[in-house]
């Protein structure tokens, strides 16, 4: 026997082999069929789709084989590859001396006849589509050519593998981008409705700024149709700037805090509270009549002035009722008014703008 030698270039045959990423795989009814359709033109009970590994020929497919590899020693296949655009026919096993004594020939299957096509992949001759029999055989040209033909639609068989790999690989990738950039998108809503949040709240305070306030009060006169059902009060602290002055700007901050604290829990669950400015919070109320709002701003100005802070804090409202479909400027322009009235009639007090 004389042990098929390894090609020169072998490296490069056993990379291209390898790309394919098909040794040991499960068996395939398309290269299964190719390989029927080989044996019956050949007329021969036996064949093999073979690959040729580095020390073993391993079998895609297989008919009449028993086992699902040979060592490459013994391969009539690792002679097959070394003349890659030729047909390998072998028509008496046991008068070649390459064979006579190959253990697959004085033992199971017992080849006799043996021929095999190169398949070439990647540009190299990676295995064979190959039959044989226990008897010996000739191979006509037209035998010959056809076996040639199959052996090449198993060529095109392990590219669209390949291909089908590389597309799934790009799919797998694609998808993994995808979940990427959801996962960015939701950071970036919550970033984005964290900073909506900001944007509409008084840091020192908790509660909502002038802009969600005039939000609000948009949204409120646009839905409130009658007249009087909405009232705006506009809250000032009496004396900040002497709060501030003489028990410093922090104590005037946790004034401020305390103040908002009270109107919060004194302007009813309904009532928009808001930080308005500085030392002014605002009110948005709903009200049925002046008389209701009044009663309101009373009870929000008394909770102040019973602030237990260890000096006097007290506010000054002015409440202005919605009438008929005035804008929001121009309640609020009636609120400020009657702040202002409140503030001169002496403070701590709720004064009600007029018409
Ligand atoms: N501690 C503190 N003070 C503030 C803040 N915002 C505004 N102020 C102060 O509030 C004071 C408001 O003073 P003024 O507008 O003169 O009014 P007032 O002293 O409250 O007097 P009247 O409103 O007329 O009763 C100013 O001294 C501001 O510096 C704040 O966030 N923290």
């Amino acid at each position: 026997m004389i042990p098929p030698k390894k090609p020169d270039n072998e490296i490069a045959r056993l990379a291209a082999l390898h790309s394919y990423d098909i040794l040991d795989t499960l068996p395939e009814q398309s290269y299964d069929d190719l390989l029927r359709i080989a044996a019956g033109i050949c007329r021969t009970p036996m064949g093999a789709v073979t690959l040729v590994d580095d020390s073993r020929q391993w079998f895609k497919a297989r008919l009449g084989v028993a086992v699902e590899e040979t060592p490459r020693d013994v391969a009539f296949c690792g002679h097959a590859i070394l003349v890659p655009d030729e047909v390998m026919v072998v028509p008496d096993a046991r008068s070649d001396a390459r064979f006579h004594d190959n253990p697959l020939v004085s033992g199971d299957p017992r080849i006799r006849f043996y021929a095999g096509a190169p398949v070439i992949a990647g540009g190299e001759a990676v295995g064979t589509m190959c039959v044989f029999d226990d008897v010996p055989h000739e191979l006509s040209q037209a035998e010959r050519e056809a076996l040639q033909s199959l052996a090449r639609q198993v060529s095109v068989l392990l590219d669209a593998r390949r291909h089908a790999r590389i597309l799934g690989h790009h799919l797998r990738e694609r998808d993994w981008y995808e979940q990427q950039l959801l996962q960015y998108q939701a950071q970036l809503e919550a970033h984005n409705a964290d900073l909506a949040e900001l944007s509409r709240t008084d840091a020192l305070t908790g509660l909502p700024n002038r802009r969600a306030f005039d939000a609000a009060l948009q949204a409120a006169t646009g839905r409130t149709g009658d007249a009087g059902g909405l009232a705006v009060a506009l809250i000032d602290i009496d004396h900040f700037k002497t709060i501030n002055d003489l028990h410093g700007h922090p104590v005037g901050d946790q004034v401020l805090a305390a103040v908002a604290q009270v109107l919060r829990a004194s302007a009813g669950s309904a009532a928009t509270v808001a930080r308005y400015g500085g030392e002014e919070f605002a009110l948005l109320l709903h009200v049925t009549d002046a008389g209701a709002a009044e009663l309101q701003a009373q009870y929000v100005r008394e909770a102040v002035q019973n602030l237990p802070i260890g000096f006097p804090v007290t506010v000054s409202i002015g409440l202005a009722l919605r009438r008929g479909d005035a804008t929001p400027a121009a309640l609020l322009d009636r609120a400020d008014r009657a702040l202002y009235a409140a503030k001169r009639g002496g403070r701590n007090r709720v004064e009600l703008a007029g018409e």
